[in-house]
């Protein structure tokens, strides 16, 4: 069979303008013939080893439809009730099936054992029977669509459950899978977009994020971190700024009375490039995790092994982040990159470790350069696929036992403040075990030539401009391997530098070398973040660490970012000083996992709302001040 020219473009445009079909089914019956056609597209779809495994059960009974719905609704309030606040109020909007209204029912089924034991290909790969079915509904769906015929695929269904009463009622038979559900018939019209993508429960992926040249992450472009870095350099905010100022001027208060939430308020519109700016919700906070070398020179009177419980904590539902998540109405997600042990998989758990814990940086370099770039690459992907569910607003969050030791030396090496400076008590030590971690941060900080001196030193500067760039990728170092060069070989280059601020022209160099992977996450998601032009809330020091490695890295990203709270460790106001970001809760709060910056995002949200929501002087009829009482 010969194609026709015009076919290609022809084919494109029915793909373009399929539609997963929820709302505007008419009461129109679907012909016989159509419906032929588009059975009989989906029964050419290809299948493994051609054994054809799918059956088509045509419903049209209206009073099964009514049990069928009734199945789905009590699942459609069983996952209601599952969602956090903001989540859960945008999917009260969202229709979600329709059973009822469409005039058919088709479900798809797949025969695990049709053809018997020798079925080509499902020998070795059992689940190729079910995807052959799903072939078989694109198909379907595709021929329904150029038939002008609306598909919606309902997976509200607990697949037994479905499979009992349709047993019970229409003699399916039980060692049917059913892979579909779909609801038929003609439509009032075809959405441009998709139903969710409208309704802004999540975003169309762009095509580069999901194509990988030759290795995994490397898309065309470069990798995640190469494209965040180049969307960060010169984000233009100006314009959605100078709008919230105009706009700010003639609101129903007071001129300055907003204080720091009209300050929020311009970042946000900023970001938007526009006024008002979007209300920031949902929320999610992502809490990377990671295991630290430095535990064993005794900084912390916790064992290593909290972090792994802790984590396991946080995806039960236990911890102070998910209290307070709960509080806000965000979600929670744990990102492992690198605690030490295993951690089972569980909801809301993104496994992307990249190495187990990092080596202790007083010994040698905390982590490879690789590795600390692919910990930053994961942090990129992380806020990617979280905008791209429909996030507005990422908050950042961490637990490693001992890190508040990595970031006072990563605070110390950016900012050029001295070990004791920087070096607080965590999660509770005393006197003798503080003055032993400020030592141990000043012993890590010389042995990478990162520690800050009165100033330059007399000798030859420590070489930082190798050849191959402060951040270029190092292909063929798989991350994870640990195989890349250790930062530690930059230190033996000449004498040590001395100056403040000394990680700031290699900024991956002094992460790798005292910093830690859940910060180089965090780093990653504030990078990820700023390049969406998605407002990033930022927690305590860890985050603040984070954020200063991030910054070194692109400075314009730090528009993107808010500072939800000042921690009572030291280092983290000397981390915000440096980053120009004024905390906008100070609450004495030192636990991290993102708890203080939870508490702001109700702030940051009601900034957004303020600038849509309060009236001007002149549509609410409210005199200003007088002129001559203006200064
Ligand atoms: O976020 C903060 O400002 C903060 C301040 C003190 C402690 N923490 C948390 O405590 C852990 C590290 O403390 P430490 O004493 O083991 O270095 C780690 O899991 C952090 O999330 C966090
Ligand atoms: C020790 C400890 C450290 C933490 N870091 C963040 N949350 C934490 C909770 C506990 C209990």
């Amino acid at each position: 069979m010969s194609l026709e020219p015009g076919d290609r473009e022809a084919l494109h445009r029915v793909l373009a303008a399929r539609r997963d079909v929820r709302t505007g089914f008419t009461t129109e019956a679907v012909p016989d013939d159509a419906l032929r056609r588009v059975l009989e597209a989906a029964h050419t779809a290809p299948s493994v080893g051609f054994s054809q495994p799918w059956d088509f059960l045509v419903l049209r009974d209206p009073d099964l439809r009514d049990d069928l719905a009734a199945l789905a609704a009590e699942q459609r309030a069983a996952f209601a009730a599952s969602l956090p606040a903001a989540r859960a109020r945008a999917f009260a909007g969202l229709k979600i099936e329709a059973i009822r209204e469409a005039p058919l029912g088709v479900v798809v089924t797949c025969d695990p054992t049709r053809g018997g034991r020798h079925v080509l290909g499902r020998a070795t790969q059992p689940r190729m029977a079910a995807h052959s079915v799903a072939g078989a509904v694109q198909n379907l769906w595709l021929a329904a669509r150029a038939e002008g015929l609306g598909v919606g695929w309902v997976s509200f269904f607990r697949e037994r459950e479905l499979a009992a009463l349709l047993g019970e009622r229409v003699g399916l038979p039980q060692h049917l899978e059913i892979v579909a559900y779909l609801c038929v018939g003609h439509v009032d019209r075809f959405a441009a977009e998709p139903e969710l993508q409208s309704a802004g429960w999540a975003r169309r992926r762009p095509l580069e994020w999901a194509v990988h040249e030759g290795t995994w992450g490397a898309h065309p472009g470069g990798d995640a971190l190469d494209d965040a870095l180049a969307a960060c350099a010169g984000l233009s905010v100006a314009e959605g700024e100078a709008a919230a100022r105009e706009r700010l001027d003639r609101m129903t208060v007071p001129p300055g009375a907003l204080g720091q939430v009209a300050e929020v308020g311009v970042r946000l519109a900023g970001l938007a490039g526009s006024c008002p700016p979007p209300v920031p919700e949902p929320a999610v906070v992502a809490v990377f995790a990671g295991d630290h070398g430095v535990h064993a020179q005794g900084v912390t009177p916790w064992p290593q092994e909290v972090t792994h419980q802790m984590v396991a904590n946080f995806l039960a539902g236990g911890a102070a982040v998910n209290a307070f998540a709960h509080q806000v109405g965000a979600e929670v997600v744990v990102v492992d990159v690198g605690v030490a042990t295993t951690i089972d998989e569980a909801p809301g758990l993104l496994p992307r470790k990249v190495r187990r814990g990092t080596a202790d940086m007083t010994a040698g370099p905390a982590m490879t350069r690789a590795e600390a770039r692919a910990a930053l690459v994961a942090g990129v992907e992380v806020a990617r696929d979280l905008v791209a569910a429909g996030n507005r607003l990422l908050v950042t969050g961490d637990m490693g036992i001992a890190n508040t030791t990595s970031s006072a030396a990563l605070v110390s090496a950016f900012t050029g403040a001295s070990p004791e400076a920087v070096t607080g008590r965590g999660t509770g030590i005393d006197d003798a075990m503080l003055a032993h971690k400020a030592a141990v941060v000043r012993t890590a900080l010389s042995r990478h030539g990162l520690l800050p001196g009165p100033g330059p030193s007399e000798g030859p500067l420590r070489s930082t401009s190798s050849s191959e760039g402060p951040l270029r990728s190092e292909p063929g170092v798989a991350a994870g391997t640990g195989e890349g060069r250790p930062s530690a070989d930059r230190s033996s280059e000449g004498p040590l530098r001395s100056e403040p601020g000394a990680a700031a022209d290699d900024p991956l160099g002094a992460l790798a070398a005292v910093g830690g992977l859940e910060i180089a996450g965090i780093a990653g998601l504030l990078l990820g973040g700023a390049a969406l032009r998605t407002p990033v809330v930022v927690d305590g020091v860890v985050a603040g660490a984070a954020a200063l490695v991030a910054a070194a890295l692109a400075p314009d990203a730090s528009h993107a970012w808010l500072a939800g709270h000042r921690s009572v460790e030291p280092a983290h106001t000397l981390a915000l000083t440096h980053l120009g970001l004024e905390p906008l809760l100070d609450l004495g709060l030192r636990v991290g996992e993102g708890t203080g910056a939870l508490l702001a995002a109700p702030v940051v949200a009601a900034a957004a709302r303020a600038l849509a929501e309060v009236a001007t002087f002149d549509s609410a009829g409210v005199a200003e001040k007088s002129e001559e009482s203006r200064p």
